[in-house]
């Protein structure tokens, strides 16, 4: 008896940027899954005659009419953009009909009518400046389940990297970078790998300074917060280590014996995983009562009227999905 495909919906992002783009390039490639598209089906039509595809758009009223993406047919739920887009060019009017896809996607995956919600990227700068303040999705669907811990992760076949603090002003991170807060990433970090069928996750944490603060020599942080959460950690899950140099920990013997990479800043952490693993890479939310994974790159709008635009990263992001949804451990993933 074949296995029930998972439900995934895929919010298709800012619609002058690539997020529409290579949503249809990697279902045109087909998917082990139902997928339904939330956007706009005229936009989403006219790009695939730009693109070239050989799909058909069809609409539906119900995400129960979303039939397994074989590469032919991509369903849409569809949502009207208020002025029409054009390529690279970001309009602040669209940022209402941008948020209406994450709201429609989180409802569906709240209500459990889809197992899985695959995010295209959006311009948090022009949502700013046109609906409300937003400073990623990983919060934004944060705040809309009420979970107050979530982590962002994002996972190659290289190496996996979760971050203690995610979309705030580098001046702000120290201070957020408190014991609590430690406490709780670690938790979900611990429960986010066990999902993923890691039951005893090496977990290697990353000092905050220099040289993990050079015993106090280069800041206090390492010492007096990150070190001692760690110890207690221990407790829980005693292959949880560090504090950790930032700058020595990729070593191949610490990359060969370590699950997860927990570092304290977005720019400390995701440089290097994009450096090792751009375009084979998903972004992953851990701690929302729902799977939620995302590509690795932006809107690239310096692109975006070009149409040259790599899906694999979308590609991988929904494999990521469909794998989580179904409770297999993603193989792809180290
Ligand atoms: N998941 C999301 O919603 C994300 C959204 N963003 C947003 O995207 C906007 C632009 O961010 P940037 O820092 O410029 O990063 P970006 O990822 O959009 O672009 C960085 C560089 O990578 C290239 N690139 C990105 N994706 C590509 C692809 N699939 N194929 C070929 N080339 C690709 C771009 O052309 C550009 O040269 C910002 O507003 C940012 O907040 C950034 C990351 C993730
Ligand atoms: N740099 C990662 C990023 O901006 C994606 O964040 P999110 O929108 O997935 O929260």
């Amino acid at each position: 008896m074949p296995e029930q495909l998972p439900a995934i919906a895929i919010t298709s992002g800012e619609p002058a940027g690539i997020g529409p783009e290579v949503t249809l390039k990697a279902l045109s490639n087909g998917t082990a899954a139902r997928v339904a598209v939330l956007g706009d089906a005229n936009w989403l039509d006219s790009l695939i005659k730009k693109l070239n595809l050989s799909l058909n758009v069809k609409v539906i009223q119900d995400i129960s009419q979303a039939e397994p993406n074989d590469g032919t047919t991509v369903f849409v739920l569809h949502h009207p953009v208020v002025k029409t887009p054009r390529l690279g060019q970001l309009d602040a009017d669209n940022s209402s009909y941008v948020l209406q896809l994450l709201d429609q996607a989180h409802q569906l995956a709240m209500t459990k009518k889809v197992d899985a919600i695959v995010t295209a990227p959006v311009h948090k700068g022009i949502l700013n400046q046109g609906a409300q303040t937003f400073s990623g999705h990983t919060e934004y669907f944060a705040a809309a389940a009420g979970v107050e811990q979530v982590v962002m992760m994002l996972a190659s076949e290289q190496m996996r990297m979760a971050l203690v603090t995610t979309h705030l002003p580098l001046r702000d991170v120290p201070s957020a970078i408190t014991p609590q807060r430690i406490n709780r990433v670690l938790s979900v970090c611990h429960q986010g790998l066990q999902a993923l069928g890691i039951e005893q996750p090496r977990i290697r944490v990353l000092g905050l300074n220099p040289h993990a603060g050079e015993q106090g020599h280069l800041g206090h942080e390492d010492d007096a917060i990150i070190a001692p959460c760690i110890q207690q950690f221990q407790q829980i899950l005693p292959t949880a280590t560090g504090p950790y140099p930032a700058d020595t920990a990729y070593s191949k013997e610490m990359l060969a014996t370590t699950d997860l990479y927990l570092a304290m800043y977005h720019d400390q952490g995701l440089p290097v995983i994009k450096f090792a693993s751009f375009g084979q890479c998903a972004n992953v939310t851990l701690g929302l009562p729902y799977v939620r994974t995302s590509v690795d790159h932006g809107t690239a709008l310096n692109i975006a009227d070009q149409l040259i635009a790599s899906e694999s990263s979308m590609s991988y992001a929904l494999q990521f999905a469909a794998h989580s949804a179904t409770g297999h451990h993603h193989k792809a993933a180290k």
